[in-house]
């Protein structure tokens, strides 16, 4: 069978191939920008008055005089005054223009004001202080935002700053979730005894919407005519499906054949990992993508976290994967020759550490343990033993 890395690798080598669209910056959150986003301005545009004070020339304070006459007030939204008469000053509001004529602002705290005249009371006043200069951040056409940033609150924040009220962003995927099972009820329905609700399609619709993806929900009875039809319909309509069930080895299993019929090429099925080992991958050669996952509600959870969430980020065009590790808090056994994703509770601890904290619970069809998990450790094929303290990747689950 196949190695988890392998696995990995075999999905990062497809990508989805999406279209470019503009749209209202308002309605860009979370979406990875297709053009780079330039300062219009210089940042700040002006030299700007950093707090509430008084403008003055620094010559005059160099020159001895502590006390100014204050000749007007220069507030943030008004063009620029001018300060004509030495020894005088303007008060000056944070966010205005810095007067011309002036160079230096001293902050109330920093005078008395009486009968129109400001006095400093510090005596370390410093040429320029309390102003944020023209260009200081960045400047003209300076490239702010470039191509592939993921626009989250402070991007967006720097698109309305320049005016950029469309912005150029990657299409999302068309994807379509598709629950199969003829024990399957939908969430509103009481089951029979023999039946359950389905789980599986919703979990991968709120992991999805985490990367802004509106998924559609579908649900195909244990039946090959009807997994066919359905299935080449949500081929034609979507880039990518996303099935949950019938990918083992029972009797009504019938997905990977009919995928397979329909001309989705096989990439792999079954992977040396528990929970998850009978997912599915595949491509067809107009460029979708097929993962069939396994049904128990762990294994869909694992194979979401583990497969799909890194293939759609790569997808997007999302910063490169970085993978995060903890220690193990308490030795684990697992003795088959495969790769063990342990369920585990994370805590950060104050020296540094993140400790992984075993929850193995009862295997892969045990959903309500990934409540109390939070995390998956992958624990490696070829070692059956993992001792205190060891280091493993994690996976997040939430
Ligand atoms: N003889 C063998 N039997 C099984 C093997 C095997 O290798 N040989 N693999 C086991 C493993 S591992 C897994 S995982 C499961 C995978 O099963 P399927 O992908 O075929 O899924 P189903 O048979 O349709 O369902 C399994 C289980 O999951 C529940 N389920 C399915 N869909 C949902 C959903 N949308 N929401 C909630 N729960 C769902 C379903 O009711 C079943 O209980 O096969 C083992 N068997
Ligand atoms: O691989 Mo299955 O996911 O353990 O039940
Ligand atoms: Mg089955």
């Amino acid at each position: 069978m196949l190695s988890v890395a392998d696995a990995f690798a075999i999905t990062q080598q497809y990508r989805l191939t999406l279209s470019i669209e503009t749209v209202p910056f308002t309605a860009a959150a979370g979406r990875v920008l297709r053009e780079a986003v330039r300062a219009d301005r210089d940042f700040p545009p002006f030299d700007r008055v950093a707090m509430d004070g008084i403008a003055i020339r620094f010559a005059d304070y160099a020159a001895g005089q502590r006390s100014f006459s204050v000749v007007g007030t220069q507030f943030a939204g008004q063009p620029q005054q001018m300060l004509e008469q030495t020894g005088s000053c303007l008060e000056a509001m944070t966010g205005a223009m810095v007067p011309a004529g002036t160079d230096t602002i001293i902050r109330y705290e920093d005078i008395t004001l009486t009968n129109g005249q400001a006095t400093i009371t510090i005596d370390d006043v410093q040429l320029g202080q309390h102003i944020h200069h023209q260009a200081t951040d960045r400047r003209a056409g300076n490239e702010l935002l470039p191509v592939g940033t993921r626009l989250g609150p402070p991007e967006l924040a720097v698109a309305a700053s320049v005016g950029q009220t469309m912005l150029t962003v990657s299409a999302l995927p068309r994807i379509a979730l598709i629950s199969t099972g003829d024990e399957l009820v939908d969430v509103g329905e009481t089951p029979l005894p023999y039946q359950i609700r389905r789980s599986n399609t919703y979990l991968l619709r709120a992991a999805l919407a985490t990367l802004g993806i509106d998924a559609t929900l579908h649900h195909i009875a244990d039946d090959q005519t009807q997994l066919q039809e359905r299935l080449q319909e949500l081929l034609t309509a979507n880039d990518l499906l996303i099935l949950s069930g019938g990918v083992s080895a029972g009797k009504a299993d019938f997905v990977p054949d009919v995928l397979t019929r329909l001309g989705v090429q096989k990439r792999f099925h079954k992977i040396d990992q528990r929970p998850g080992k009978p997912l599915w991958f595949g491509t067809s050669a107009d460029g979708k993508t097929v993962f069939a996952l396994p049904g128990n509600p762990v294994s869909t959870v694992l194979c979401t976290y583990r497969y799909v969430m890194p293939y759609l980020k790569a997808s997007l065009g999302l910063a490169p994967f970085v993978m995060s590790y903890a220690q193990l808090a308490s030795p684990i056994t697992f003795q088959p020759p495969i790769t063990y994703f342990l369920p585990v509770r994370l805590t950060s601890e104050a020296d540094g550490r993140t400790l992984a904290h075993p929850l193995p619970g009862s295997g892969s069809a045990d959903f309500a343990n990934l409540l109390d998990a939070g995390a998956f450790m992958e624990l490696p094929a070829g070692q059956s033993e993992f001792g205190l303290g060891e280091a493993f990747p994690i996976w997040l689950t939430r």
